[in-house]
């Protein structure tokens, strides 16, 4: 079931450095946002915050809060693996296990929650989720074989089919076509407009291009300069963030002036 989430006054630190300052941020369910900046400027860190992956890296540490339909994630007694669960999370690079079949990597998740399914529910949840995936039928006659043995666009919708083999409530994908081909990554692209009226879905990308034809919603970071922390300069429709945006500094780096 897509979820809304609601970011409130949200900052990440790496250590003693803050990486994102101040970010208050809501997205709709069942709906596309594309997270656009310079390089440097926190979106992977802020992606990484509304799974509470971010925490897993040495001296991670957030402050604030993030809401999915009104729960803070960081509340007390919430299980940051139950999070990651709901929240899912494709990479830039596809990272499927390369020795695990592709059968069993759709299930690599599913095994982890704990409920046991026959034989033939296994096989409905492989195929219905390749299926979703727009891999089943290039893959249908070699199910036991390598997920290693896939292309790399082949092996990204891999793993979109592990993550939501889960059932998340939010897809969150960074840079997911950066290391695709444009064949691929319009095949990626597809896959994210069917998956929307399903999944709440935010997309990191360093293609306008591409957050121009996959999301309805762009949010534009900056920072002020080296050292200093990321903050949200503006979100609003994509549309108007690439036609009229209201801050000079989103009109500068859509117009290719800096980043
Ligand atoms: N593991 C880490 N340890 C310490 N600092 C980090 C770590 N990862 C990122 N940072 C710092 O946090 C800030 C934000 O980085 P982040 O990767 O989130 O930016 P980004 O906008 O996603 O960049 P890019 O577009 O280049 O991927 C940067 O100053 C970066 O150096």
């Amino acid at each position: 079931m897509a979820k809304r989430i609601d970011v409130n006054g949200l900052n990440a630190y790496y250590g003693g450095h803050k990486a994102i300052e101040d970010i208050t941020l809501h997205v709709e369910p069942r709906s596309v946002t594309a997270f656009i900046g310079p390089s440097g400027c926190g979106k992977s860190t802020f992606l990484r915050t509304l799974n509470r992956m971010h925490e897993v890296t040495p001296g991670g540490r957030v402050e604030g809060e993030v809401l999915l339909d009104n729960e803070n994630l960081y509340g007390p007694g919430v299980d940051p693996v139950q999070v990651r669960r709901t929240v899912g999370m494709v990479f830039q690079r596809p990272n499927p296990f390369p020795t695990m079949s592709i059968y069993d990597n759709v299930l690599a998740g599913v095994r982890l929650n704990g409920i046991r399914y026959s034989r033939s529910q296994l096989d409905d949840l492989v195929e219905k989720n390749l299926r979703g995936a727009n891999l089943w039928k290039e893959v249908k006659d070699r199910l036991h074989k390598p997920g290693a043995g896939l292309s790399g666009g082949q092996q990204q919708r891999l793993c979109l089919a592990r993550a939501t083999a889960v059932e998340p409530d939010v897809l969150l994908m960074d840079e997911p076509c950066s290391a695709l081909d444009p064949i691929s990554t319009l095949a990626i692209e597809d896959l994210i407009d069917q998956m929307k009226s399903r999944y709440t879905i935010v997309i990191v990308t360093h293609n306008m291009q591409q957050a121009a034809r996959v999301s309805e919603r762009t949010a534009f970071f900056n920072l002020a300069g080296v050292g200093q922390p990321g903050r949200l300069i503006e979100v609003d429709a994509t549309d108007k963030i690439f036609s009229n945006p209201s801050e000079k500094a989103t009109e500068d780096y859509i117009s290719g002036r800096f980043g």
